[in-house]
């Protein structure tokens, strides 16, 4: 099996933008391996979101390659249609947006199972499964105590925390993290960021995280920097 879960070759996306199109990312290659963390790094419009983007099926670039090697197959991103594009964010690709977006009323456990539901309703032992790996991922993260709880009772790096567990529940291959701590304090973000980190690397899962923090950068295994959507 190939050991890169991402790879990424000579992508370029463009947006309309009047009468031209502006380059939001160009001309960028870069791979993650399982198990490793790769942190993109540039200044406000330099990119970092549209590329994260591209990974995450979200956007479909103009050009260039996106191969998502799992242990079952390979596929390039940027040429999946939509339903399959939905298919694997429920299996092979997690996403952790800035803000946690999870549903209040649900508890933290319930909050992870619902995940499992997306794909249609499980079988009784299948529902026992999701239960473990819901338990397991939510000690993992260090809320193994607060299962029961309600999420709009937990604090804002709890709820990250939540999220971060949410987006590993369908054992995807690839991590993807778009300045997951931006609306946490340091302390906060710093413990989120090395629980992500930790993680991939635990669960055997590539992760790709954007942040303009270089501290936070500097925990990865490897880092891009970009500007005008090139790596520079
Ligand atoms: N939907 C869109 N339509 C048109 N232009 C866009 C769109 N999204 C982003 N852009 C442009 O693409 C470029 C890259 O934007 P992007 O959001 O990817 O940068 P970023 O590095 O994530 O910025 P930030 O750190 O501020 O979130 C910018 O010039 C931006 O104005």
């Amino acid at each position: 099996m190939n050991r890169s879960a991402l790879q990424m070759e000579s992508v370029v996306l463009t947006y309309p933008d009047g009468e031209g199109r502006v380059t939001a990312v160009d001309d960028v290659s870069l791979s993650v391996e399982r198990g490793r963390s790769l942190a993109v790094t540039g200044p406000s419009g330099s990119g970092k979101s549209s590329l994260l983007a591209v990974a995450a099926t979200l956007t479909t670039p103009d050009s260039g390659q996106v191969w998502l090697n799992t242990p079952d197959t390979r596929v390039d991103l940027a040429r999946v249609d939509r339903r399959r594009a939905a298919e694997l964010r429920r299996s092979e690709i997690g996403i952790v947006f800035q803000q946690a977006n999870l549903i209040e009323s649900l508890t933290a456990r319930e909050q992870l199972e619902a995940m499992a539901w997306l794909g249609g309703r499980p079988s009784r032992s299948a529902r026992a499964d999701v239960r473990r790996r819901a338990d397991h991922l939510l000690d993992v993260v260090g809320l193994g105590h607060a299962a029961e709880r309600s999420v709009g009772a937990l604090s804002g790096g709890q709820r990250q925390r939540v999220a971060v567990a949410r987006a590993l529940m369908g054992q995807p291959s690839l991590l993807l993290a778009d300045e997951p701590t931006s609306a946490l304090d340091s302390e906060s973000g710093a413990a989120v960021m090395d629980l992500l980190i930790g993680t991939a690397r635990e669960e055997g899962v590539a992760l790709m995280l954007i942040t303009h923090d270089a501290g936070i950068a500097d925990r990865a295994d490897a880092r891009i920097h970009l500007v005008d959507g090139a790596v520079v």
